[in-house]
C-alpha cells in the first residue's frame, strides 16, 4: 500500500476528501458517482494516485453498495470511530461496523473532534488502536491553532501530539499510518499554509517518526497537508518532498474542483 507505483513519488500520493457533516446519503451517492465518472473520463490511474472520500456515517451503506455495484476504484472511510468495539456506548460507532461496510480508512483526531468534542490525545491513542484492531488505516490529524503558530511553537506542539497519539503503536502499524498536518488557522478560512510551511511540518513529523521508530518506518508513513486546499494550490503543495497527499474539506464537495486536485500531476512544475 505504501510502496509507490508512481515513479515520481517515494510513496503513493493520497488525495482524501473529508465531507464533514455535509451530504445526506442521496446527495452523497450522486456526488460520488459524478466524481467516479469525471475521473474515469480523464482515465485516472488509481494505482498512481489513490483517492479516498470520507462521507458521514449515514452515507456509508449506500456508498458501499455503489462502489461494489459499479466496481468503483474510489475508496472510502469514516470520519471517526469509537475506541470500543461494542457495548453500552450510545451514539458511538465501532470500527468493527466500519470494516463490515468496506471502509479502508478512518479519520482520527480531526481538529473539529478535538475542539468541538474535547477529544484528548489519550482517547485518540485508544481510537488508533481500535482502528488497527479492525484493519482500518487511520489518518491521524494533528496541527496547531493560531495562537500557537504566532508564538512560534507549532513544531513543538504538533510533535507532542504525534508522540502522545502514537504511544504504544508498533513499527508495522506506524508504517501503514497516515498523518495529516492540518493547522487549525488554515481550515475553512481560505488561509492556506504555503508549500514551505507544509514541507517544514511534514519533514519535522517524518524526523520524529524516525526518532521514535527508525528511518525505514519514517520512509513509509504517508504525510498529508490539509487546510484550504484547492485545485489552484494543490500542485505546489504536493510538489514538496515530504508531502504525500492532501486532506481536502470544502473543495471535496465540488466534483470538478476535487477531480482537478486528484489530477494535480498535470500542474506539477518540473525542473
Ligand atoms: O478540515 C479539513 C479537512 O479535514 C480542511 O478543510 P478545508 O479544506 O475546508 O479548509
Amino acid at each position: 500500500m505504501t510502496t509507490s507505483t508512481n515513479g515520481k513519488f517515494d510513496r503513493t500520493p493520497l488525495i482524501a476528501g473529508n465531507w464533514k457533516m455535509n451530504m445526506d446519503h442521496v446527495q452523497g451517492i450522486t456526488l460520488l458517482q459524478k466524481l467516479a465518472w469525471t475521473l474515469s473520463d480523464a482515465r485516472h490511474d488509481y494505482g498512481r494516485v489513490e483517492v479516498v472520500v470520507f462521507p458521514p456515517f449515514t452515507d456509508l451503506r449506500s456508498t458501499q453498495t455503489l462502489v461494489a455495484g459499479d466496481k468503483l476504484k474510489v475508496e472510502y472511510g469514516a470520519q471517526d470511530l469509537s475506541p470500543n468495539d461494542s457495548g453500552a456506548f450510545t451514539g458511538d460507532i465501532s470500527g468493527q461496523f466500519l470494516a463490515k461496510l468496506g471502509c479502508s480508512y478512518v479519520l482520527v483526531g480531526h481538529s473539529e473532534r478535538r475542539s468541538v468534542h474535547g477529544e484528548s490525545d489519550e482517547l485518540l491513542n485508544e481510537k488508533l488502536k481500535a482502528a488497527y484492531r479492525h484493519n482500518l488505516v487511520p489518518i491521524l490529524c494533528v496541527g496547531e491553532g493560531l495562537e500557537v503558530r504566532q508564538a512560534g511553537d507549532h513544531v513543538l506542539h504538533t510533535l507532542a501530539q504525534v508522540r502522545k497519539d502514537l504511544a504504544g503503536l508498533n513499527a508495522e502499524q506506524v508504517s501503514n499510518l497516515v498523518i495529516a498536518y492540518e493547522p487549525i488557522w488554515a481550515i475553512g478560512t481560505g488561509e492556506v499554509a504555503g508549500p514551505d510551511d507544509a514541507q517544514e511540518m511534514c519533514a519535522a513529523i517524518r524526523a520524529e517518526i524516525a526518532d521514535l521508530y527508525d528511518d525505514s518506518v519514517a520512509a513509509k508513513t504517508r504525510l498529508l497537508y490539509g487546510g484550504s486546499v484547492k485545485a489552484a494550490n494543490a500542485a505546489s503543495i504536493l510538489g514538496e518532498r515530504d508531502v504525500d497527499g492532501v486532506l481536502v474539506g470544502g473543495a471535496s464537495l465540488d466534483v470538478g474542483e476535487f477531480a482537478n486536485i486528484v489530477r494535480f500531476e498535470q500542474h506539477l512544475v518540473t525542473d
